[in-house]
């Protein structure tokens, strides 16, 4: 243990680290009283951590966390082992005039860019490029300032960092783990440039699923446009445009979510049959299927999402002037024509199971959906999760609430014995 605090700190004004060892929560540096700084200042006070500032102006900076110390970067440097610089990687420089005093030192870089790549070095390979004497940790960039400060960290709990220096990353670490976020370590210095990328990234794995999802809309929709729309005004001088609201999208929706959930399985047969073909299943897809098979979860769901989108629709026709006008319509003819069209059974069964199955198949798509979300499938061992995604896939492809087979879907009107 001593070699170790050692090893760490070989300047001569430095905090000797047994010291940091022995009192457990020690103190920590903060270069850079700006929002991330004075945040992150603030949660590791609560937590126990005493906490000192460096700053340019040390007099005026006011807006510190209580119980904090303030002083210049040369003298706050002296007083930590460990120093988190919270200010722009366009600043560091005045950093190299500090070497003396950082020698040997844990630097936490936790600085973010604007765009992806804007370097050609990472900022955490800069700063160590700066001050080669120092111990560089990238660490905090993927939190923020403002779920620091309002404790909101559910979703960010994440900090991923990397560092060359086993022991520097593990110091840094445990503030993470002190701090009730979760440390994932990365690797050397060299994972700071994906690092630095992570909180840029924009929903990198949805981004095909989207597109497809978009093609498949837009082609469909003009499809039914077509059909709906411009046919009858060209044949019949009928106006039909009133559909483009309700009618025509709630027809886009089931076909593009069924759709979207045949390609969630499709590449795994695709997978399965080049694997056949090439008799090993020990050589690398082709790019395409493997991009293909990593947004599965993402194509599923969307094709929820729409899935939900085409239950909302169909919800809402009762209320639609168009469903009512009909069915007055409709009454008023029987009245008119003194005639009673009599009950019919069989209409009655066909609309009822028409949307029971509807309701059912929609049912186990929600299912299939929240079995594939992590919390719940770590619940449940491979072959359950296996059955519920098997049987449920069965019931969804073989009741797939007859969209295709029906020319007018009972979801687009409620009414099956007004169609037929
Ligand atoms: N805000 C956020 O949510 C997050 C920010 N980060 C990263 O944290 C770092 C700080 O961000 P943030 O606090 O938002 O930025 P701010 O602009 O709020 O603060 C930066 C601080 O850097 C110091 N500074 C500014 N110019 C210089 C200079 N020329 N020389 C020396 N020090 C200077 C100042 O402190 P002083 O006046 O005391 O010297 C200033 O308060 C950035 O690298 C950012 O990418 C990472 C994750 C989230
Ligand atoms: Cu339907």
């Amino acid at each position: 243990m001593r070699k170790d605090s050692e090893e760490m700190c070989d300047s001569s004004n430095c905090f000797p680290l047994q010291a940091m060892e022995s009192a457990k929560l020690e103190t920590v540096c903060i270069f850079g009283t700006g929002d991330f700084g004075r945040s992150l200042g603030l949660k590791l006070l609560q937590c126990g951590y005493s906490v000192i500032f460096g700053s340019r102006n040390p007099k005026s900076s006011n807006l510190v966390p209580k119980g904090a110390e303030i002083l210049n970067h040369a003298e706050a440097a002296k007083k930590s082992a460990i120093i988190i610089i919270a200010v722009h990687r366009e600043h560091y420089d005045f950093l190299r005039g500090l070497a003396d005093v950082l020698k040997g030192k844990v630097l936490v870089d936790v600085s973010n860019n604007l765009k992806i790549n804007q370097y050609p070095e990472s900022n955490a390979d800069y700063l160590a490029g700066l001050l080669p004497g120092c111990k560089v940790v990238k660490a905090f960039n993927t939190v923020s300032a403002w779920a620091l400060q309002s404790g909101t960290l559910d979703a960010s709990r994440q900090v991923f960092l990397c560092g060359n220096d086993a022991k520097a990353k593990e110091a840094v670490m445990e503030i993470a783990r002190s701090l009730g976020l979760m440390p994932l370590d990365q690797g050397s210095l060299l994972a700071a440039n994906e690092i630095e990328n992570y909180p840029l990234q924009l929903f990198p794995m949805w981004r095909l699923p989207c597109y497809i999802c978009a093609v498949f809309t837009v082609l469909i929709f003009l499809y039914c446009l077509v059909t709906e729309v411009f046919h009858p005004l060209a044949t019949r001088k009928e106006d039909t445009s009133y559909l483009i609201a309700i009618s025509i999208p709630n027809r886009v929706f089931p076909v593009v979510s069924l759709i979207l959930l045949a390609l969630c399985y499709l590449p795994g047969i695709l997978a399965a049959i080049i694997q056949l073909y090439k008799g090993t299943k020990y050589s690398r897809f082709p790019d395409w299927l493997d991009q293909w098979m990593l947004c599965r979860k993402q194509l599923g769901l969307v094709a929820l999402a729409y899935a939900f989108l085409h239950a909302i629709y169909t919800l809402v026709m009762p209320i639609r002037y168009y469903v009512r006008w009909w069915t007055n319509s409709y009454l008023i003819t029987q009245i008119k024509d003194n005639a009673t069209y009599p009950f019919s059974n069989y209409y009655a069964w066909l609309s009822d199971s028409y949307v029971a199955l509807g309701i059912l198949g929609f049912f186990f798509y929600v299912l299939l959906g929240i079995t594939s979300l992590p919390s719940v499938s770590n619940a449940v061992n491979w072959r359950e999760f296996r059955f519920v995604q098997v049987s449920t896939l069965y019931f969804l492809l073989h009741n797939p609430n007859k969209h295709y087979i029906f020319k007018i879907c009972d979801c687009n009107t409620g009414f099956v014995f007004i169609i037929e």
